[in-house]
């Protein structure tokens, strides 16, 4: 709804009621279409103020309503009116003003922003666009280069952005309301003529054609995929060669098409997930809500490689104290320069002088930790290494310090067994690069207490992470849905695939890399020690030819005897691609990797064949997709937006199809029910490939929508 006061004897104002976020609900339309009338019709009124009750201006339209019957007043009219008042109309916009709010803003006379409010137009990041005459007015008002980077891009820009662009008029320090009210007193009486600014030319650059081929060349590229993004500049461009009214039906029309697609839900769904998964529950019954965080004003990371680098940024940038421990004198000086050299470069893209680079210290000595209130280890993959550093720290640590273990897949239950306080410990999973990756897999096991799962989220949300509690097991959910992946991945290069073919099958899809391409990324080596830990690996010199089987499973050599080759990837200039040197990252086919595929398939007596896309993604995904039913099956995730969410901001899914588990409601859980068994009849030893029993609940049930699979799982796990 809306409040409607008069203040200072003339002003009318305007108040949004719909918390937390001022959301333009068809209650707070028609609040907004009553409320307007009355000012307009009270002659006592000279001017209007419209404001969001609790510090924020608006969140753009419900998003919640969409996919409703939506009723109520429509967004259009309401804000076409509001333009053609005959009474000035002055914007407070504090907080945020986003999306449909800012539409409403940009229908508004006069803009006034407090110093710290947000303005932008994220509707693309929802498959939307902004559909209220963003596309049409924002143009109009600030030109077309920057109305096209806000509108494609859906950035949020401060204030003083803003007022730099032109989108607003005025920057206020303190109770922008006041200001409004204050200016709206002193525009009572000036003519509109040159504030209404549908009525505004569009500004027609020089440069007109290659502006908007640029434009859609570099949404296309970075889009993967995704419609919005096309449809933005398509919008724009019509604000840029229509008359107003016109260019408001290209607008309505383009939005027509988004507004019931399935990446619009997809997307609309991810945004939801996304805040879904911080109410975190563990299955004996601790929540987020009852579960109070320990602060954590000094941190400790133990292991300056790759990952512990990035942590030990992560962690300063917070502004806490840091204390980095790494036993190698060489890794301990490189990393002081490669923990500067990050530092100062992300302050330098804020604007920032690198106030971090002072809150780390640095030592070879673990007795530094001994009065820091959580430590994230990040020594090897090595369960014995990691036990001895447990010990050492339960040892050295002050009691109640949480420790933490960035372990990609060991057991944590293992490590939190070697100290004195098992409560105490936690995963916490950063990905590669830690200072950069958004998601956060925070590890709970049978004995982690309910304050260290909430610290560890409280922590991770504090470095700007999107942090997804999950349980324990091998591999976490990442990783774990991982493995029957890259195994199908190999497979298919035994069958007759190439490299190339399965990873473009993947990033036509929308990954930015496919498998084989990120396996040369993050290092064959990689794998191969943990199948070497495994026990996996037969060497292929000693025998000339290593089985393809384990235990009565399928297995793949090929990667092994790539690693065996030297081929680690990237960094050795070899692996699946081959690189100009190693460090490159232009991969380019092998001719090398061709004749030994070859002669390996020639070697196992398997005939090659013609293998299409649609295999590849079938084999690949649903194989991933089932083990994420295995893993909701057993408890490790509460839920598939926890899934999806890690696989969109850990795994590089397109967002734009929802995660793999959404993913799997769109195709239909009958089809991926039905291609796994078409597959697992093909091939019998692979048990990935053995349709999980949650999944054939599921489909025996009707299918339900992804938000009501909770319900099905509750009884199926109270059944056990
Ligand atoms: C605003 C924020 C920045 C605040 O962040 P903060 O961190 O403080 O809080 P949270 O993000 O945790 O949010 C708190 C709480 O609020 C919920 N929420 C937030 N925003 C919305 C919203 N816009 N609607 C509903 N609910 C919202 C959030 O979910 C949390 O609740 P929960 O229970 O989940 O914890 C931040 O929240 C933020 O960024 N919000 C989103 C901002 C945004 O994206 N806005 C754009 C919305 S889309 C829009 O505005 C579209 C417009 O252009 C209007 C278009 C007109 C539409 C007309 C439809 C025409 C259809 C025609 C097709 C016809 C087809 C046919 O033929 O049938
Ligand atoms: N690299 C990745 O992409 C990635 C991603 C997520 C998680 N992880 C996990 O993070 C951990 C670290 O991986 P990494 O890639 O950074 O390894 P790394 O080999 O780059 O670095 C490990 C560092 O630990 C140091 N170290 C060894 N023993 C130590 C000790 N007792 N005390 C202090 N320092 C010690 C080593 O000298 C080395 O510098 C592993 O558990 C790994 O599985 C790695």
């Amino acid at each position: 709804m809306a409040q409607y006061t008069r203040v200072s004897g003339s002003v009318g104002l305007i108040t949004l009621q719909n918390p937390p976020v001022n959301a333009l609900s068809a209650a707070v339309r028609q609040g907004i279409v009553d409320t307007v009338k009355r000012a307009l019709g009270d002659p006592k009124v000279k001017s209007v103020v419209i404001c969001g009750q609790n510090g924020i201006f608006c969140g753009g339209a419900d998003i919640k309503e969409f996919g409703t019957n939506m009723s109520g007043p429509p967004l259009v009219p309401m804000i076409h009116a509001i333009e053609a008042a005959n009474k000035p109309v002055v914007a407070a916009i504090e907080g945020s003003a986003l999306g449909g709010g800012l539409e409403l803003a940009l229908g508004c006379h006069y803009r006034i922003a407090h110093s710290k409010a947000r303005l932008g137009l994220p509707e693309v990041s929802l498959g939307l666009l902004p559909a209220a005459g963003g596309t049409q007015r924002l143009p109009r008002l600030i030109g077309v280069p920057a109305a096209l980077d806000l509108i494609t891009t859906g950035r949020h820009v401060t204030a003083a952005e803003a007022l730099q662009l032109g989108v607003v008029d005025r920057v206020a320090e303190h109770s922008t309301v006041d200001a409004a009210v204050k200016f709206a007193l002193s525009v009572a009486a000036k003519s509109l003529d040159a504030r209404r600014i549908s009525t505004y030319p569009c500004p027609r650059p020089s440069d007109f054609d290659a502006l908007f081929e640029g434009a859609m060349q570099k949404v296309r590229q970075s889009a993967r995929g995704a419609i919005a993004p096309v449809a933005c500049v398509q919008a724009v461009r019509a604000a840029a060669t229509r008359p107003y009214l016109q260019g408001m039906e290209r607008e309505k029309e383009l939005m027509a098409t988004l507004f019931t697609s399935g990446q619009a839900r997809a997307l609309q769904y991810c945004f939801f997930a996304q805040r879904a998964v911080s109410k975190w529950n563990m299955p004996n019954g601790a929540r987020w809500d009852t579960s109070k965080p320990r602060p954590v004003h000094k941190a400790a990371v133990i292991g300056l490689g790759t990952m512990g680098r990035g942590i030990a940024v992560a962690l300063a940038q917070t502004g806490m104290s840091v204390v980095a421990v790494e036993t190698q004198e060489k890794q301990l000086m490189e990393a002081k320069q490669a923990v500067s050299g990050m530092l100062e470069r992300g302050a330098k893209r804020r604007g920032l002088t690198p106030a971090a680079l002072h809150k780390i210290s640095y030592s070879h000595d673990i007795q530094a930790v001994a009065d820091v209130d959580l430590v994230i280890e990040a020594v090897f993959e090595d369960m014995a290494l990691k036990k001895k550093v447990f010990q050492q720290l339960s040892a050295v640590c002050k009691p109640g310090t949480f420790l933490c273990t960035n372990t990609s897949a060991l057991d944590v239950d293992h490590l939190a067994s070697q100290t004195r306080n098992p409560e105490l410990v936690v995963g916490m999973h950063f990905f590669a690069p830690a200072h950069v990756m958004k998601l956060l897999e925070v590890v709970y096991g049978p004995q982690s207490s309910p304050q260290a799962v909430a610290t560890a989220m409280q922590l991770g949300k504090k470095m700007g992470k999107v942090s997804v509690a999950v349980g324990n097991c091998r591999g976490f959910v990442g990783n774990r849905m991982l493995k029957p992946y890259i195994e199908q991945a190999f497979f298919l290069l035994e069958e007759g695939a190439t490299p190339e073919l399965v990873d473009r099958a993947l990033e036509e899809f929308g990954f930015p890399m496919g498998v084989f391409r990120m396996s040369d990324l993050s290092g064959l080596d990689v794998g191969w020690r943990v199948r070497k830990g495994d026990g996996l690996v037969e060497s292929g010199s000693a025998s000339g030819q290593p089985t393809r089987l384990r235990e009565g499973r399928r297995y793949s050599p090929l990667g092994d005897l790539l690693c065996e080759q030297g081929r680690f990837g990237q960094k050795t200039g070899r692996g699946w691609y081959q690189y100009d040197k190693p460090g490159s990252r232009v991969a380019r086919s092998d001719p090398w990797f061709h004749s030994f595929l070859e002669e390996y398939r020639a070697r196992h007596g398997l005939v090659a064949r013609r293998i299409d896309h649609q295999e590849v993604l079938e084999r690949c995904l649903y194989v991933l997709i089932n083990e994420g039913f295995r893993i909701l099956e057993d408890g490790i995730a509460a839920g598939p937006e926890d899934i999806d969410i890690i696989y969109v901001f850990g795994y590089g899914w397109p967002r734009h199809r929802g995660g793999p588990m959404f993913y799997a409601g769109m195709v239909g859980l009958a089809t991926v029910l039905e291609r796994l068994e078409h597959y697992r009849q093909a091939h019998p030893d692979v048990p990935y490939l053995q349709p999980c029993s949650l999944l054939r609940r599921l489909v025996a049930s009707g299918s339900p929508p992804v938000h009501r699979w909770r319900e099905v799982i509750k009884k199926l796990h109270s059944q056990l």
